[in-house]
């Protein structure tokens, strides 16, 4: 039985919040002010609440801060539609204003060598155009940011990057895994290491990558995937440089994913300890760039214990990048009851594994063995792990794990089978990414198998939960580009020829799915309806944005991999 239905009445009957609080800045703690005061004037659907907390500011602070004292001075706090309108326009740059276009240093509008198993006329075109959308998303930091960053929420970034598009202007950490697979395939090198020494630099500030650029970004981070985009930058260019340069940063972020707080030790059957990561943001207030939602979903708790506790875990999830997902709620019709911090998720295992594997790779290329050999051990541990923890037989999947309400990082947890969650998810394939995984043939047919049965196979693409919750945007039916990717990738990197072939069977869904919808709707989205070939996904606390970048990158590595033939159709079937 899922582990789910295992859940005490209340989660937060003995809910603590002891954990750490990173402070943010007066401007950020302002702007939710104004956020708040937007809420209360404008229509729901009118209205996203990060345009508000993505303002800079064209005067000093406290200046600002005094005015808008002023147009709030009725009865109630309420400013007319009017007086805001008018007060936003004196006061502020619009949001997007802190980032300039720039164009990218290497783009070229057909690089030689693109795409070379794509022979279909009508397919290379679209592929052309995905590529020119580079030219869209790439940004840099303007020069206010630079001369003036307490006037702004974004941070400044050494070199130019690419964003994903829309209400999404700034920088995303994993996000940019997807981006640089694409932008390998678009033959774009240097813009490629220019986002790894973006990332670079900001966990060389802060210790960890953060989730986005923004200085209400900085409490948490994001599925680490640095390690994977340096892997792959090498693989393509043999460009040592950067793996001197990245291996010390990648030895912080390691360091920081294995801290206290994201880490919590399993006991298990056969007497071992192991120790495996969460996600734990460092916040236990409303988000910022949701703050005022937020808040409205935390009115629900009286006790501040309790709302605090509750503001974790939604930043938590957002550190997920799963924001939001049936996944995290112990109550899957409840919002309110997500516990992110007590589960302990196998796709983010996955990707610490995949950073042990490449911090040993890069330590031996630096000519580093002790290090190689260390992190070589900590991949075999972890892999016994997964077989230990996460592995479920009978399902033929890896599946989450849920941890005792109230647990302390340090104290073990004794492994219970009841305590795997076994509701499906497109996460319990993500460990097939892994080599360790993909090249056991065995397993990969068993788990081939289990996909297969999984119902998470859809006409479009691979479904992300078999729950349509109606508002999750991580659910049924909506797919995403990251899952399909890894899990396509993944398969087809194994020796298994049925595994292979659903591998082909996925991806030609997807980039039929991806085509057919910029036909109709002239963009690339981020997240489609698996169930129904060219429409895009929906769902969630914002609407569904475009541009956009992991989408675009996952399109052209498909097509990169798997090409279309000349006279195969590229309709919906
Ligand atoms: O504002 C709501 C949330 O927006 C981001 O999350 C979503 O978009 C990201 C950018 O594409 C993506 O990385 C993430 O997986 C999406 O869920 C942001 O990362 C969240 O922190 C934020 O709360």
């Amino acid at each position: 039985m899922a582990a789910a239905n295992h859940s005490p009445s209340s989660p937060y009957s003995c809910a603590k919040d002891s954990g750490p609080v990173i402070p943010t800045t007066s401007l950020v703690t302002f702007l939710e002010r104004v956020q708040e005061t937007a809420f209360q004037t404008y229509e729901r659907s009118k209205f996203d609440h990060k345009d508000f907390i993505d303002l800079s500011l064209k005067f000093d602070l406290s200046t600002t801060v005094k005015a808008f004292d002023e147009i709030s001075k009725t009865e109630n706090g309420s400013v007319s539609t009017k007086d805001f309108e008018e007060f936003i326009g004196k006061w502020f740059k619009s949001a997007g204003e802190d980032l300039v276009y720039v164009e990218p240093m290497d783009f070229e509008t057909e690089p030689y060598g693109f795409l070379p198993k794509v022979e279909n006329p009508e397919v290379r075109a679209w592929a052309l155009e995905v590529h020119g959308l580079w030219k869209k998303l790439s940004r840099e930091v303007s020069s206010s940011v630079h001369d003036h960053p307490e006037l702004h929420t974004l941070l400044p970034l050494p070199v130019p990057g690419m964003i994903p598009g829309s209400r999404f202007r700034e920088v995303y950490y994993w996000d940019s895994y997807w981006v640089i697979r694409g932008l390998l395939a678009s033959k774009m090198h240097e813009t490629a290491k220019a986002i790894v020494t973006n990332l670079i630099s900001l966990l060389d500030t802060y210790g960890y990558v953060l989730n986005g650029a923004r200085a209400y970004y900085t409490n948490r981070s994001q599925p680490p995937l640095l390690s994977a985009m340096v892997y792959e930058i090498y693989n393509r260019t043999g460009d040592v440089d950067l793996v001197k340069k990245a291996l010390p940063a990648l030895l912080k972020e390691y360091q920081f994913w294995n801290s206290e707080i994201h880490t919590m030790i399993i006991h298990d059957a056969e007497n071992c300890n192991h120790s495996l990561n969460r996600y734990y943001a460092m916040w236990n207030k409303p988000r910022p760039e949701a703050s005022a939602i937020d808040k409205r979903f935390a009115s629900k708790f009286l006790n501040v214990n309790e709302k605090q506790k509750f503001y974790r875990e939604l930043a938590s999830t957002a550190e997920s990048g799963w924001d939001f997902s049936t996944r995290w709620m112990r109550n899957p019709s409840e919002f309110t009851s997500l516990s992110t911090t007590t589960i302990l998720p196998v796709d983010l295992n996955a990707f610490t594994l995949r950073m042990e594997l490449d911090i040993a790779f890069f330590a031996k290329i630096v000519g580093d063995d002790a290090i190689a050999e260390d992190f070589l051990t900590a991949s075999h541990t972890r892999k016994k792990a997964f077989n230990s923890v996460f592995w479920n037989e009978n399902m033929g999947q890896w599946v989450d794990y849920w941890l005792n309400y109230g647990a302390e990082p340090k104290e073990p947890q004794t492994w219970e089978a009841q305590n795997q969650n076994q509701n499906v998810f497109a996460s319990n394939f993500v460990p097939l990414w892994i080599d360790l995984f993909n090249s056991d043939t065995p397993l990969v047919e068993k788990v081939t198998r289990s996909l297969q049965s999984s119902g998470l196979l859809c006409a479009a693409g691979i479904a992300t939960s078999l729950t349509n919750s109606g508002h999750q945007c991580r659910d049924f039916p909506n797919g995403w580009a990251p899952i399909q990717h890894m899990i396509v990738e993944g398969l087809w990197r194994s020796a298994s020829t049925e595994a292979r072939k659903v591998a082909r069977d996925i991806a030609e869904r997807w980039i039929r799915a991806n085509y057919v919808a910029y036909k109709k709707t002239g963009t690339m989205h981020e997240k489609y309806n698996v169930e129904k070939c060219g429409e895009y996904g929906a769902g969630g606390i914002y609407r569904p944005q475009t541009g956009f970048g992991w989408s675009n990158g996952v399109v052209l590595t498909f097509l990169e991999e798997f090409g279309w033939p000349k006279d195969q159709n590229i309709d919906c079937n």
